[in-house]
């Protein structure tokens, strides 16, 4: 289950990567940190600039003070008077440790307070970017797991920008080491980068490996954890107690750590090589540079007590050097995730629903889908093929057909969420005006849109969430939540439930319930109606209802047909179709036939009539023209047609 074809691109991509422009690379991100902090809280951000502008100097003046200690204490004379010629350098020195304590302290003060605002603003873009990503192109499992990947860096940025800090606070040590070095000997500064290079190398080197490994084993991860998660996610329990799936499952996932196990004792085993290789060339190197120290000092070139800084200073800068080296080597770690989060973030706005668009007619009357064929990103075949179909406001439009003949496509086609890959959409006004889909405003279109899919979600919030969340656009409006709930015949269960509204139905919370499936659809179609859009598009609404529920079901969507939307129904159950306006059958993507029940009917060995008489058998009703089945809303709903009439 590794990313196989991918891998193979993006390892190519990151091992090309050279060390120079991995180097001009992070500058850039730490730019993008930087302006996310910017613009989160420029205070802060200055804040935490100044502090470490500070601890540079006053490692500097660190540096110098320990000099003047050492200069006045290797002078010649007695101790007591070179002891009292230190003590001004000596308060220098204590001076200089109290404005780092109150610098460091500043500077934690601010990144606290930064670092959070950072994260936020980074998954913020990201995830506003994924989600006005096309559906389309989410279908395409390139940009899925792209799109997936970016996921990882969204808290990196916090993480960067604490490390930026970290590195800044060494990098400003090792300079001001540096300028004082050189400045007693110009030879002591390539000695403190020939011990820094060999584990700048190995902490790149590892980084890298460790990213692509990542990279290769992105939907390894996924799959495990999804694993994990079915395990304790309360809507599997019984079918993993009842089909021993637990045991299936947790095999699963032992095979499957032992993969990335063996991946990781590789990665273990390959750091460790680069880490004795380093740490070899890094030895070698602070060998050479004491020997030359000895050297200097021996010849005479340099005095004594310079000799004494020059060894706190590479002492101190070793030290930094070797948590500059682990910082960088998590900074690097961390760049490579938030780089991924900007690429999917970026992935995202080259693939998004455009948000100009020419305004729709007001208001819409009808759809009408001409010639549109429609494939799946990677199927070789198309899902709908020239299929011509109209949807006006205040009729009942029903789609039928097989299993996968393409009423769900055809659906998300008028629903404005697929562009067809041939053929037009149009939405049209009053005076037959119109605007093709792919030049309308997307959100104007999403806007006249109520959707009811098949699987819709059921997200782990309250009750009363769960129906507003049909208009995420809108502030809550509790009136017509509750409203909506009763148009779908769920109010009265929610008002009964320990907590009314506020009842979070997922169990397992605190105020947590379990909704039956009937009763999850009474919501779904709670939610669409909340929408109260002119056109809406319901996907199989009745199927797990109870038959009078069923009823009551069909019954409403026939009242809001007559108030002036437009219905379209999705449904195997055929006796409710008999009465929409207008029936389309599809077979394999085409629409092979159309028009009224008692038309469809009439034409023997029709699509539809096979079907509805098969379903009719199952009732022992025999009647070829379908006239002995009780239409759910026959006799029950007034003659719309007669009270509408027909709007277009
Ligand atoms: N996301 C997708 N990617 C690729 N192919 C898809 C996708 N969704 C559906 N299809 C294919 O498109 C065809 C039509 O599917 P669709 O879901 O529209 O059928 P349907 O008529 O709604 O079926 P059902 O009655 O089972 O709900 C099927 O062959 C299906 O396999």
């Amino acid at each position: 289950m590794r990313w196989d074809d991918a891998f193979v691109e993006h390892e190519g991509a990151v091992a090309r990567l050279r060390f120079a422009q991995m180097a001009a690379a992070l500058p850039r991100m730490v730019g993008v940190v930087l302006r996310a902090g910017w613009n989160a809280d420029p205070r802060a951000l200055a804040g935490v600039v100044t502090a470490q502008i500070g601890l540079g100097l006053t490692a500097a003046y660190g540096l110098v003070a320990v000099n003047g200690v050492l200069s006045k204490l290797f002078a010649n004379g007695p101790a007591a008077d070179k002891l009292q010629q230190a003590i001004p350098a000596l308060a220098m020195l204590a001076l200089v440790s109290v404005g780092t304590a109150l610098l460091q302290a500043w500077s934690t003060a601010m990144s606290g307070r930064l670092e959070p605002q950072v994260e936020r603003a980074v998954s913020t873009r990201y995830y506003r970017a994924v989600t006005q990503v096309e559906v389309v192109a989410t279908e395409q499992p390139e940009i899925q797991r792209h799109l997936e990947a970016g996921r990882f860096g969204t808290d990196s940025a916090r993480r960067m920008l604490s490390l930026s800090v970290s590195v800044a606070n060494v990098v400003i040590g090792i300079v001001a080491s540096a300028v004082v070095l050189a400045s007693l000997h110009w030879a002591l500064l390539p000695m403190l980068l020939v011990i820094a290079l060999p584990k700048g190398w190995g902490a790149v080197r590892s980084a890298r490996r460790e990213h692509i490994s990542r990279r290769h084993w992105i939907d390894h991860r996924r799959a495990v954890a999804t694993l994990l998660q079915y395990l304790t996610l309360p809507h599997a329990a019984g079918e993993i107690r009842a089909h021993s799936a637990g045991s299936l499952l947790l095999r699963g996932y032992e095979e499957m750590s032992g993969l990335m196990e063996t991946e990781q004792r590789r990665l273990a085993r390959a750091q460790a090589h680069t880490d004795l290789v380093a740490g070899a060339f890094s030895g070698v190197a602070a060998l050479g540079c004491y020997g030359m120290l000895w050297w200097l000092l021996t010849s005479g070139g340099l005095p004594i007590a310079v000799g004494g800084t020059a060894v706190v200073a590479m002492r101190a800068s070793t030290g930094r050097l070797t948590s500059l080296v682990q910082q960088i080597n998590l900074l690097y770690e961390e760049m490579l995730q938030l780089n991924d989060t900007e690429e999917a973030t970026a992935l995202a706005a080259r693939h998004a629903i455009p948000r100009t668009g020419k305004p729709l007619p007001s208001p819409v009357r009808a759809i009408r889908v001409r010639d549109v064929s429609f494939t799946y990103p990677g199927a070789t075949v198309p899902s709908l093929r020239s299929v011509d179909v109209s949807v006006r406001r205040g009729e009942v439009t029903a789609l039928v057909g097989a299993n996968g003949s393409g009423k769900s496509t055809l659906a998300k086609i008028l629903g404005g969420l697929l562009l067809p890959s041939d053929g037009q959409v149009w939405w049209e006004g009053p005076a037959g005006e119109r605007v093709e889909v792919r030049e309308a405003d997307r959100a104007d279109v999403f806007r006249s849109v109520g959707l009811l899919t098949q699987d819709f979600p059921n997200w782990q919030m309250t009750a009363a969430a769960n129906i507003a969340i049909g208009a995420g656009d809108r502030p809550r409006d509790m009136a017509r939540v509750k409203e909506a709930a009763r148009a779908a015949d769920v109010d009265g269960l929610i008002e009964g439930l320990p907590h009314g509204w506020d009842s979070i139905v997922f169990k397992g919370y605190e105020r947590g319930v379990q909704l039956s499936g009937g009763q999850w659809q009474k919501v779904g179609n709670a939610r669409s109606r909340y929408r109260d859009a002119p056109f809406l598009l319901v996907d199989e609404p009745t199927s797990a209802l109870d038959p009078h529920a069923e009823i009551e079901a069909f019954e409403r969507l026939r009242t809001l047909a007559d108030s002036g939307v437009a219905v379209v129904l999705i449904t195997h159950r055929l006796a409710a179709t008999a009465s929409a306006d207008h029936i389309y059958v599809l077979d394999h993507g085409r629409i092979t036939e159309d028009g009224t029940h008692e038309q469809l009917m009439a034409r023997p060995g029709g699509l539809y009539q096979g079907m509805f008489e098969a379903q009719a058998a199952q009732y022992g009703l025999t009647s070829s023209r379908g006239a002995d089945i009780p239409a759910p809303w026959r006799g029950t709903a007034p003659d719309h047609k007669e009270e509408t009439g027909r709007p277009l």
